[in-house]
């Protein structure tokens, strides 16, 4: 069954928007857990407009599972990944007037500096994931600099308006799936992924691990995080 990492960023989104220090990330990402989250995942942004380095600090210490960090390669971003290490890391394009992530790492622009952070990165006992659209050319450069994950930008499938869109985008699902699995990579899944798309998923077996936040958060605040990670993972098990 592929595991389920859980994004918290938007419960520090409600709180920052009241300037306030609750509703508590930290506590979120504990009930997640409790309820079968494989992972938490939070975005560091350099704006700091959700998750802010004393979440990312705590959840280093409270966090059971595994703590996956999701930023820019900058390097003030590097230099707290190195400080805390977390168990992974997700290099993602960064926009600062962006409302969330549009798109994947262009690796053929930002080869080098790509290849750089993840040596670092590797070299500090950091695992090291790049968020990517499915693009065939992108994933064997992910391989080729040696990343060990790729998570594959599924937003463009989950905000298609009409079933030729949907498709056509879930092909490219499918064929980044299988070659990121054919060159050893292992494959993760993620953005705007909800209870309605997540079954599209089935049968797709090369997918390990799906990373949602904004449709559990969502979800959270009328039925609990409890029961919004056990619904998630009761559709990812029948997948
Ligand atoms: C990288 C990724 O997949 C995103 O989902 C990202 O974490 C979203 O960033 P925001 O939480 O700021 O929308
Ligand atoms: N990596 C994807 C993520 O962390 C959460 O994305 P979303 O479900 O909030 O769109």
């Amino acid at each position: 069954m592929a595991q389920l990492a859980v994004n918290v960023d938007h419960v520090a989104t409600l709180r920052n928007a009241r300037g306030v220090t609750f509703p508590e990330p930290i506590a979120a990402a504990v009930a997640a857990e409790t309820a079968g989250a494989d992972g938490i995942v939070v975005h560091l942004r350099e704006d700091r407009r959700h998750i802010n380095e004393r979440d990312v600090r705590l959840l280093r210490k409270i966090v059971q599972s595994k703590l996956i960090l999701e930023m820019g390669a900058t390097s003030e971003m590097l230099g707290i990944a190195l400080d805390v290490k977390p168990d992974c890391v997700t290099l993602v394009p960064e926009k600062r007037e962006e409302l969330t992530t549009e798109g994947g790492l262009d690796l053929i622009t930002h080869e080098n500096n790509i290849r750089q952070a993840i040596a670092t990165l590797k070299n500090a006992g950091i695992a090291v994931c790049i968020f990517i659209d499915p693009d065939l050319d992108q994933i064997k450069l992910a391989h080729k600099i040696d990343a060990d994950m790729i998570e594959i930008h599924t937003g463009a499938f989950c905000d298609a308006t009409n079933d030729a869109q949907k498709q056509s985008e879930f092909s490219r699902i499918v064929d980044a799936a299988k070659i990121g699995t054919k060159l050893k990579l292992e494959v993760n899944a993620g953005h705007g992924i909800g209870y309605n798309t997540i079954q599209a998923f089935k049968g797709l077996s090369e997918i390990s691990e799906f990373s949602i936040g904004h449709s559990i958060v969502a979800r959270a605040i009328l039925t609990g995080m409890d029961q919004a990670v056990r619904d998630m993972k009761q559709l990812i098990g029948a997948l």
